[in-house]
């Protein structure tokens, strides 16, 4: 793996109000490497990828996203780094009145150049490359599973062939089987597109098969970082329950203890 940052937060504080959501948080995330963000509800997992992203202005802090300082850069800086990135939401987020198609093909009308049927081209490969069957390309968003929806969800983030994928909670939601075919999609689209992926998640199951990072949020920063393995080393009673529990040993495929 290259050694080289892709995302470099420092000093980052977020504030609403009085409530105190991260303080003095750093973290690194390097180019081509799974990182999976856990956490207790509510520790600032959600808001830490909407920093990054621009959707949240934090209230102190340094962020670098592929050498632009994304809180002091110009609009159109900001916009250009933005574009060499894809976030998936919890709810995939899509546009409601717009089909599968044209949902994947928004972000490319605002920052490619191409003609109509390009785009749709360029949409129909996106489409396919998550495993969605050609025909889902017209679809509307509520005529879609679940599963799919996600899928869909990908698709768009896919949209400008990014750098560094943001998914917020992807697996939420799924069966089991539907969840671990998420995995493997991830891993398989990972390796072939050489993405960096900022994985935001509960799921044990998706942190054992995809990341290669782990970093736990706790006491309003990044408490840890490590390898699945080295995560059940840590003394932290948060830490220890998470990835001790029989869920975190059903991941690992061990006994419980
Ligand atoms: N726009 C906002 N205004 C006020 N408070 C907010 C806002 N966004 C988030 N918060 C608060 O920030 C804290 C962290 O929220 P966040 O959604 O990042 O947690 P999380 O770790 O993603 O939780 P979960 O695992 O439940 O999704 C919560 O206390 C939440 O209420």
């Amino acid at each position: 793996m290259d050694a080289e940052a892709v995302i470099e937060i420092r000093g980052l504080t977020n504030r609403f109000g009085t409530t105190v959501v991260h303080e003095d948080l750093s973290l690194d995330v390097m180019r081509g490497e799974v990182l999976g963000v856990v956490g207790a509800s509510g520790s600032g997992k959600s808001v830490l990828l909407r920093s990054i992203v621009g959707l949240q202005t934090p209230s102190a802090g340094q962020i670098t996203m592929l050498g632009t300082d994304v809180l002091g850069a110009s609009a159109a800086d900001r916009a250009a780094a933005s574009a060499r990135t894809g976030v998936m939401f919890q709810d995939g987020a899509l546009f409601s009145a717009l089909t599968v198609r044209e949902n994947v093909e928004a972000p490319m009308r605002e920052r490619l150049a191409v003609d109509a049927p390009t785009r749709a081209a360029l949409a129909d490969l996106r489409i396919s490359m998550v495993g969605l069957p050609p025909e889902a390309g017209d679809l509307y968003p509520a005529e879609l599973s679940g599963g799919m929806r996600k899928r869909a969800g990908l698709a768009r983030a896919l949209s400008l062939d990014p750098e560094i994928l943001f998914l917020d909670e992807p697996t939420a939601g799924l069966d089991p089987i539907g969840a671990s075919a998420f995995d493997a999609l991830l891993n398989s689209l990972g390796e072939a597109l050489g993405l960096t992926v900022f994985l935001v998640t509960h799921d044990l199951d998706t942190l054992q098969a995809t990341c290669d990072r782990i970093a736990v949020l706790a006491q309003r920063r990044v408490l840890v970082t490590g390898t699945m393995a080295e995560m059940r080393e840590v003394d932290d009673p948060w830490v220890q329950s998470y990835f001790h529990g029989p869920r975190a040993h059903a991941a690992l495929g061990q006994e419980a203890v």
